[in-house]
């Protein structure tokens, strides 16, 4: 995970970078912490070491992060998969927050995410059980975007990120944020937040190139400004 952040964190400075993808092997995106590294440790060493929390890191990024999900997506696996911006799964992939069947609970957005994303009915189930849920299911409830055969997933997810680097960078950021602030705030403030972004495209250079190649009938050529 600590590479990882370093990595997004180069990438959202790198202005030749509109969009990022991540992805596991075809077995699996990730199986979550790791269990025998967390068998030893006692409380006041998780507590005092804030254990783990550089995790939420990659939530800090400008740049739309894709996870491209085959395999296993469990207990951490799935949360790092919930801090990307689009979910994309593999027919095969499975998603669950087993941590209950080890005597413990999600640690890192697994009963706060889950449940804004696909309902309290669904998330408790999942969180109580510990049962994983197929990629069809998690399409239908809505943590899947999409979902490709495994074996094209990743090349499908980086065409959608291309699909996204066509628009302006800096629009495309404004309207990542627009979306995830519809987690943090209650409706009022978030259409307000949202008005106020929809105001400041108005100070971009690509504002008016975009409205102007649409009445030009062009394609419009983004300066990322
Ligand atoms: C602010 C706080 C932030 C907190 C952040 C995170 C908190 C998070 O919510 C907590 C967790 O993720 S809790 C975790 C929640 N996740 C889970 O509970 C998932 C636990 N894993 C499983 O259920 C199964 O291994 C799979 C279904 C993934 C694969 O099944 P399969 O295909 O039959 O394969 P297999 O034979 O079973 O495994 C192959 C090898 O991998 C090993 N290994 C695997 N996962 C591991 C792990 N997490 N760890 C260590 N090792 C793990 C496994 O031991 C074995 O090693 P061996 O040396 O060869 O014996």
């Amino acid at each position: 995970m600590c590479e990882l952040n370093a990595a997004l964190k180069d990438f959202d400075l790198d202005p030749e970078v509109g969009a990022v993808v991540i992805t596991g092997s075809e077995r699996a995106f990730a199986a979550g912490a790791d269990i025998k590294e967390m068998l030893p440790k006692e409380y006041s060493d998780v507590y005092k070491n804030n254990f783990l929390m550089h995790w939420a890191e990659m939530t800090n990024r400008k740049k739309p992060i894709i996870a491209a999900v085959n395999g296993y997506a469990l207990g951490g696996g799935c949360e790092v998969a919930m801090m990307c911006d689009i979910i994309y799964a593999g027919e095969k992939a499975k998603f669950g927050q087993p941590e209950i069947t080890i005597g413990t609970i999600p640690g890192a957005g697994g009963s706060q995410r889950l449940t804004k994303a696909i309902g309290k009915a669904k998330a408790m189930e999942m969180v109580l059980t510990g049962d994983p849920i197929t990629a069809q299911e998690a399409e239908k409830a809505g943590l899947v975007a999409r979902i490709y055969p495994a074996d094209q997933l990743v090349d499908e997810s980086i065409k959608k990120a291309e699909r996204i680097c066509q628009h302006s960078k800096i629009i495309v950021q404004m309207a990542k944020e627009a979306v995830n602030a519809s987690f943090e705030m209650p409706l009022r403030e978030g259409l307000k937040f949202e008005s106020r972004f929809f105001h400041q495209t108005f100070a971009t250079g690509d504002r008016k190139e975009g409205m102007g190649a649409f009445v030009e009938k062009r394609a419009p050529d983004f300066k990322d400004e």
